[in-house]
C-alpha cells in the first residue's frame, strides 16, 4: 500500500507543503502545466531549493508575474504596511513592502549577505513600481486578461450585451470606461453606474481593521474559480475540501455566515495558489494511505492584519477544534501552523500518530521562511507499508460506561455533542431498565485512553451520574483510502476500505452527498443511487 506520511513535527503551512510535495512527486512540470488551468491574474511560481537551519529542501513563493514580488507582498493598498507571508507576517515601517525573505531569517548563514543584497534591489524595484498607478494595458482595444487597474479579469475581445461598464477606482484617482469588456469574474468593489445584475451586487461588509479598501473574493467566488477550471475533478474536490476547512474556520472566528467570509484580492490569490497546488500534487501522488504525526504548532503572538494574534491563531485553532486534528505546543515562540497548513493536514490525514512500518522510497522537505531556532521545515515521506497486517488498524482503546435515570433528553443530547467535541470516537445512548424498575439511559463513549480524564469529566459536570465503569476493548479497523468517484451528479469524495483477504469496498462520504443533494434540491438517496452508478462504470 503506497502511504504518506506528514511530518509535522515543526508545524505545516501553504508553501512548505506544495515544497514537500513537489520533492516526493518530481511534479514540477505537471503542477505547472496543471495551473495553467486556473483561470486567476497572471502570477510566477517560483520553485527554488534552500536551506533552513542546514536542512535542504524546496521553497516555494507565489510572486507577481514577471517580478521577485510575492503577490502577498503586493501592498500599496495596505496603508498598515503588515503583510504576511507564508508561514510568517513581516511588520515594515520602511517606505515598501515585500515577503521576501530577511536576512536575519538564515542567522548565521552565508546567505544572509546575499539576501540582504536581494533585498535592496526588491525594494528599488518595488518603489519604481509604486510610481506606475496604471498598469496601461486595460486602456489597449481588445484587450484580454488581468487587468492590474481593476484587479479582475477583463475580455474586450467579447461583446458582453453591450454592458459598457463604467467603474469608478476607490484605490487610483481615475475614472476610465471599458467600453465593451466583459468582466469574467464578477468580484468588484467599484461603483456601477450601469444597469446592473443584482445578482452580482455585492454588497461586502469590510473589516475596518485591514485599513484598506479593493477587490474582494467570496468563498463562492473561490469555489467557482476552481470549478471553472480545467483541473482534473479529483484536484477540484480536494481544493475545495481544504477552502471549505478554511472558510468555516473564518466564519466562525470572525461571526460570519460562511458565504460572507472574504479574502482580500492578493490573499485570495496566494491561497488559491498554495491550495490548489497542494490538491494537483496529492490527487498526482495519488497515495492509498495517509498518516499524520501529531501537529506541532508553537506558542506566543504573531502580528497580522488583525493585529496581534496569540498562536496558534484563532483560524487555526478552530480547524483543529472542527476537524479533530491531533496536535501539541511546542517550546518555539511563533506560529508553526498557518490555517492553511492546518487545512491541510486535516483534509488528508485519515489518523495521527506514529509512521507506520514501511520501504521508504521519497522523501520531501518544504521550507517554511520564519527563523525558529531548528529547521522550519515539513516533511513527507512515501514509501510501501509493509503488508503483514494492513488490514487490520488497533490501538489503545477504552469504552466507558454510566447508566443515567435523571438527566433529561436535552441534556444528554447536549452531553453528545459535547463528548463528540472533546475527542470521542463516538458516544451513543441505549434506553435500558435498571435497578428499581426505572428506565433510563446507558451512556456509552468510545475513545483513546489518553482523553479518559477530560471525558470522564464533562460526564460528571454535565449529568446527574455520580460514577462511571470504563475498560479497555481491542478493535479492529479496516484499512482506508480517500478517493472520489466520478458521477453523473459530480464528483462524491468516498472511502475505500479493504480486508485482510483482499475485498475491497467503497463507501460515500455522508457530507458529500448531503451537499449535493443539498445543492441540486433532490433526495439524498438519489444522490447515492447516482454514487452507485458512478462506481459500477
Ligand atoms: O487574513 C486573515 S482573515 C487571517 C486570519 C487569521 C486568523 O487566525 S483569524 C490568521 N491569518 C494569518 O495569516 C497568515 C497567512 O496564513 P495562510 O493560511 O493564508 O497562509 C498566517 O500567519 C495566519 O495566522 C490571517
Ligand atoms: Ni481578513
Amino acid at each position: 500500500m503506497k502511504t504518506l506520511y506528514f511530518d509535522c513535527t515543526t508545524g505545516i503551512s501553504g508553501n512548505m507543503a506544495i515544497g514537500a510535495l513537489l520533492e516526493v512527486s518530481d511534479g514540477e512540470h505537471y503542477l505547472r502545466g496543471e495551473l495553467n488551468k486556473l483561470r486567476v491574474p497572471e502570477y510566477d511560481v517560483r520553485i527554488v531549493k534552500r536551506g533552513s537551519h542546514g536542512i535542504d529542501g524546496t521553497y516555494v513563493e507565489v510572486l507577481e508575474a514577471g517580478t521577485d514580488i510575492p503577490v502577498d507582498a503586493i501592498s500599496e493598498k495596505i496603508p498598515r504596511r503588515e503583510l504576511y507571508i507564508h508561514g510568517g507576517l513581516h511588520h515594515h515601517d520602511d517606505e515598501y513592502h515585500h515577503g521576501h525573505e530577511h536576512s536575519d531569517l538564515e542567522c548565521g548563514d552565508e546567505k544572509s549577505k546575499k539576501n540582504a543584497k536581494e533585498e535592496k534591489k526588491l525594494a528599488k524595484k518595488f518603489k519604481k513600481k509604486k510610481k506606475k498607478k496604471l498598469c496601461g494595458k486595460c486602456e489597449k482595444p481588445n484587450f484580454k486578461g488581468y487587468c492590474k487597474c481593476k484587479g479582475e479579469y477583463v475580455d474586450c475581445t467579447i461583446k458582453a450585451n453591450d454592458e459598457a461598464h463604467k467603474h469608478e477606482h476607490h484605490d487610483d484617482p481615475h475614472t476610465h470606461l471599458h467600453d465593451d469588456c466583459h468582466h469574467v469574474h464578477h468580484d468588484h468593489d467599484h461603483d456601477h453606474h450601469q444597469d446592473h445584475d443584482p445578482s452580482h451586487n455585492h454588497n461586502y461588509d469590510h473589516n475596518p481593521s485591514h485599513g484598506h479598501h479593493h477587490v474582494y473574493r467570496t468563498y463562492g467566488d473561490i469555489k467557482q474559480i476552481i470549478d471553472n477550471s480545467e483541473i482534473t475533478n479529483g484536484a477540484k474536490e480536494l481544493a475545495k475540501a481544504m477552502f471549505h476547512k478554511v472558510a468555516v474556520a473564518e466564519a466562525t472566528v470572525h461571526g460570519k455566515p460562511i458565504d460572507e467570509v472574504h479574502f482580500h484580492e492578493v490573499g485570495a490569490l496566494d491561497s488559491i495558489v498554495d491550495i490548489v497546488s497542494v490538491a494537483i500534487l496529492m490527487d498526482y501522488i495519488k497515495p492509498d494511505r495517509i498518516i499524520s504525526s501529531v501537529v506541532s504548532d508553537g506558542y506566543g503572538t504573531i502580528k497580522c492584519a488583525h493585529g496581534v494574534l496569540s498562536v496558534p491563531v484563532p483560524a487555526t485553532s478552530a480547524i483543529y477544534k472542527n476537524e479533530q486534528v491531533r496536535f501539541k505546543q511546542i517550546e518555539v515562540p511563533t506560529e508553526l501552523v498557518t490555517p492553511t497548513g492546518a487545512a491541510i493536514v486535516s483534509t488528508f490525514a485519515e489518523s495521527y500518530g506514529l509512521m507506520p512500518e514501511m520501504n521508504i522510497s521519497k522523501i520531501g522537505i518544504g521550507v517554511g521562511s520564519r527563523n525558529i531556532g531548528c529547521p522550519n521545515t515539513l516533511r513527507v515521506i512515501l514509501g510501501e507499508e509493509v503488508p503483514s497486517d494492513n488490514a487490520v488498524q488497533t490501538g489503545d482503546i477504552l469504552v466507558i460506561n454510566s447508566n443515567i435515570d435523571d438527566s433529561t433528553g436535552e441534556e444528554l443530547g447536549y452531553v453528545l455533542e459535547k463528548l463528540m467535541n472533546s475527542g470521542a470516537l463516538d458516544v451513543s445512548y441505549a434506553p435500558i431498565f435498571m435497578k428499581k424498575n426505572r428506565p433510563a439511559y446507558r451512556l456509552e463513549v468510545i475513545c483513546r485512553a489518553e482523553d479518559r480524564d477530560k471525558l470522564c469529566e464533562i460526564i460528571f459536570a454535565e449529568t446527574t451520574t455520580i460514577g462511571v465503569r470504563y475498560y479497555p476493548v481491542q478493535r479492529e479497523e479496516l484499512s482506508r483510502t480517500r478517493t472520489v468517484v466520478d458521477t453523473e451528479l459530480g464528483p462524491i469524495e468516498a472511502k475505500r476500505v479493504s480486508t485482510a483477504s483482499g475485498q475491497t469496498y467503497t463507501y460515500p462520504e455522508y457530507e458529500s452527498l448531503g451537499r449535493i443533494a443539498f445543492e441540486l434540491g433532490i433526495s439524498i438517496k438519489s444522490v447515492r443511487a447516482a454514487f452507485e452508478k458512478g462506481l459500477r462504470e
